[in-house]
């Protein structure tokens, strides 16, 4: 209600939080239930990248591709087929899934739960006050959840060039003939292997290492599957962009080019900064994102934390989450908080997909570290022999005592299979926790036995101390 000078009373919340995607979202719907005054302010549309633009989207694609990709193999007695391929049927289900799980991040159900929800664009106008929508927030904490947007490189010709990002890709009702992608990293890679799925002709071009964010060895099943089902991968760096609607033109380094009817951008993120006149609010700040300190505040406004992709660290919405589950503790239980990173997995969905958690096999020759690396391939799974999805496996990081350090797997449902890892690790469990648990026969989640059972076979099975232990005691009677 305005006061007698036409202003809306400044609100005065436990906490304001700046973003309603992933890691906004948790933290209002955290806090509010646990008895705190939450403002939750939005510029955009509720749920943020991972609902409307990011996760859901990407892997409701994929799904499509993946029943096309199905008939067209065939197999296991049935005669491959050539789909009919409906790309506007399959961005219909695109956002048939959106809209399924929007209820669950709508204003409605947050207002329910109690936050008071402003639709704006917040800006901080002091150290201790944020400005939505005309109305002052003097909240005891603030926290900058506004996550992050694709990255444009300043690539000559591309600004006046039509090109899609993640956010517009999914506006899309016609096929595009020839998708060119620039960026091999996970967006890239999942949105090569939709759309080459799907019937386009792909090429993706890569200035560094395809997938180059995962352990090679588990990348390269991916990329040959790729590459296998037709998606054409170029090592270059575009120094030029031209074309018009329909006819785009990479000019790369060195003299090649790409030409196709559409061009991808997906070099990457940048966090969303720019609204919030952060120096207004005394929040130092770089390139990648918010500066905080190891419990997520910033390090030079002890009111304001940073969660999410806006804080610079790694970019998953479980992250986000993960975030806001400290920061829950932290500002409205005042308990020590430190953010971790080595127990959070990260999953690109092609197919096969690749999942990891923990050290990498890399990581651990950084670091100078004796490690084990133990394999377990899904060849020897009879489940997956069972379902002719035998190519990958699953890579086990141990210390030689038995402490579990880190587990990566290429495979069929590898993102599934991953969070076996992730418990082990949050949890500090140890080789033998893992191949002493009883797994259901014929389960692709066997797997995590098998790579275990690879770390004790030479001790068991190659010992000669074991062998006499045994002998001995079969001659006691
Ligand atoms: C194509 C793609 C696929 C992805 N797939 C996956 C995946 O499969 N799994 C996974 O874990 N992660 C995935 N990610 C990453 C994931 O989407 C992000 O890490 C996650 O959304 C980050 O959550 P967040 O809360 O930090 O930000 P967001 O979810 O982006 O939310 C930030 C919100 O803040 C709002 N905002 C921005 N500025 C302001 C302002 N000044 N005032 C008010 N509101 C503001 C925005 O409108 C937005 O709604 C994907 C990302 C992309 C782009
Ligand atoms: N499955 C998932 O969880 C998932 C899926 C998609 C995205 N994400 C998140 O989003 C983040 C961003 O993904 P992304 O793929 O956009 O970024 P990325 O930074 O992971 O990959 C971008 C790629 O583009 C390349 N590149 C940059 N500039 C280039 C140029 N001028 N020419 C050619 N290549 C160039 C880089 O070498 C890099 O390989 C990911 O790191 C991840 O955190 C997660």
């Amino acid at each position: 209600m305005p006061d007698a000078g036409g202003q809306a009373p400044v609100l005065t919340p436990d906490l304001c939080v700046i973003g309603a995607g992933s890691g906004g979202l948790s933290l209002a719907a955290g806090a509010v239930q646990m008895g705190a005054s939450v403002v939750l302010v939005e510029a955009g549309r509720m749920g943020g990248d991972c609902l409307n633009y990011g996760c859901v989207p990407s892997k409701a694609l994929l799904a499509a591709a993946k029943r096309a990709e199905q008939a067209r193999r065939g197999g296991l007695g049935v005669a491959p087929a050539e789909p009919q391929i409906d790309y506007a049927g399959a961005m219909a289900h695109v956002q048939a899934a959106i809209d399924a799980i929007a209820p669950h991040d709508s204003q409605e159900r947050f207002e329910r739960l109690g936050c008071t929800v402003i639709r704006a664009a917040g800006r901080f106008v002091s150290p201790r006050e944020v400005e939505a929508g005309g109305q002052r927030i003097r909240a005891r904490r603030f926290v900058v959840a506004t996550g992050s947007g694709p990255f444009v490189p300043p690539i000559p010709g591309l600004a006046e060039t039509p090109h899609l990002t993640n956010e517009t890709l999914w506006e899309l009702r016609e096929r595009p003939g020839h998708l060119a992608i620039l960026g091999g990293g996970p967006i890239g890679m999942e949105m090569a292997q939709a759309h080459v799925r799907l019937g386009c002709r792909v090429t993706v071009i890569e200035a560094a290492t395809p997938l180059g964010g995962h352990d090679p060895e588990l990348a390269a099943v991916a990329l040959d599957r790729l590459r296998a089902e037709g998606v054409e991968i170029v090592a270059g760096k575009a120094e030029r962009v031209s074309g018009a609607p329909g006819a785009v033109t990479l000019h790369l380094e060195g003299g090649g080019e790409v030409s196709a009817s559409h061009l991808l951008v997906a070099t990457g993120r940048r966090p969303n900064l720019e609204r919030l006149d952060l120096a207004a609010g005394e929040v130092e700040h770089t390139p990648r994102g918010v500066t905080v300190d190891k419990g997520l505040r910033s390090t030079s406004n002890s009111r304001v934390y940073a969660i999410g992709d806006a804080a610079g660290g790694l970019q998953f919405t479980h992250v986000a989450s993960y975030h806001a589950g400290l920061v829950v503790r932290s500002a409205l239980f005042r308990l020590p908080v430190r953010a971790k990173d080595d127990h959070l997995p990260k999953v690109t969905f092609t197919d096969p997909e690749i999942a990891e958690v923990g050290l990498t096999e890399a990581g651990a020759a950084t670091r100078g570290e004796t490690v084990e690396i133990h394999r377990a391939p899904f060849s020897g799974n009879d489940r997956a022999i069972a379902e002719g999805e035998t190519e990958g496996l699953v890579k086990l990081i141990a210390s030689p005592k038995g402490r579990i350090l880190g587990a990566g797997i290429a495979g069929p449902h590898a993102g599934e299979l991953i969070q076996i890892w992730s418990l082990a690790l949050s949890k500090g469990l140890r080789v033998k926790d893992i191949s002493g648990h009883v797994a259901a026969y014929p389960t692709l989640g066997e797997s995590a036995k098998q790579a275990a059972g690879a770390y004790f076979r030479p001790r068991l099975f190659e010992s000669p101390m074991v062998k006499r232990v045994v002998r001995l005691l079969a001659h006691l009677g």
